[in-house]
């Protein structure tokens, strides 16, 4: 079977302190044995902590990035090991603020995503164009890009998850249209290295448009910011996943 794992993922982004992670555990609660892959990825200073809250539920922990060396001179910076040793199964790379604010390269997001794998963790890769590219009509050919460039030798089902997130869409309330999300996600699925890779659409989801979303096809899920911060509106969003 090659059909693409379901995914509900939170990106907390820098957002979240320890009391906030009732939410994660009332999620957990909400959800004891969901049909779809459930996954959080808080800031590194809650990794362990969530992973620990979060022992024995159906919700996973990711980070939101890591080096990619395995370890030393780096001040500031976490190993994909490290993640793992703290409960992490994911990590986010690529996204596009890491892009925007740390001048993220796809060459440099393939080599962390390869630090990733080898540290036994799933990367979930981002893609996505900026407005003005839109704009320009060069959507396809800029996450094609980015893809190609960005997920590693190796990728497969089992190791990588690609979210399709376009940079004026996060955060903004602003979604592409349904035929929008479609012809990026049928681009990108024919050129993955593997079709059982799960595509996740990203950028401002939320319960109220999730299911038309969801319904779209080579859509196997989200990955969501700031719906993600609260158990309840993160859970309606994993319920329409579960319903789709
Ligand atoms: O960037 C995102 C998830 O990684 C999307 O953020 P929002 O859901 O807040 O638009």
């Amino acid at each position: 079977m090659n059909t693409p794992r379901k995914i509900a993922a939170g990106n907390w982004k820098m957002n979240g302190l320890r009391a906030d992670l009732q939410e994660a555990r009332n999620l957990a609660a909400a959800f004891p044995a969901a049909s779809v892959d459930i996954l959080l990825c808080p800031p590194a200073t809650l990794v362990g902590a969530m992973a620990a809250a979060l022992v024995g539920s159906a919700v996973r922990v990711g980070g939101q990035d890591c080096h990619q060396n395995v370890n030393g001179a780096h001040t500031g910076d976490i190993s994909a090991a490290m993640l793992a040793d703290a409960g992490a199964y994911h990590v986010i790379l690529g996204h596009s603020e890491r892009r925007a604010d740390h001048g993220e390269t796809s060459t440099l997001v393939a080599a962390k995503a390869s630090a990733a794998h080898a540290a036994g963790l799933t990367a979930i890769i981002c893609v996505g164009e900026t407005e003005a590219q839109r704009d320009a009509g060069q959507t396809l050919d800029v996450v094609l890009e980015q893809l190609k460039t960005s997920v590693p030798d190796g990728a497969d089902k089992a190791n990588t998850i690609v979210a399709y997130e376009p940079v004026w869409a996060i955060g903004t309330g602003r979604t592409p249209t349904l035929d929008q999300i479609a012809e990026v996600h049928d681009a990108l699925r024919a050129h993955l290295p593997d079709a059982g890779i799960s595509l996740l659409y990203g950028g401002s989801v939320k319960p109220a448009n999730a299911a038309e979303i969801f319904a779209i096809a080579n859509v196997d899920g989200a990955l969501v910011g700031g719906a993600s911060l609260k158990a309840s509106d993160f859970g309606a969003i994993v319920a329409a996943l579960d319903a789709a």
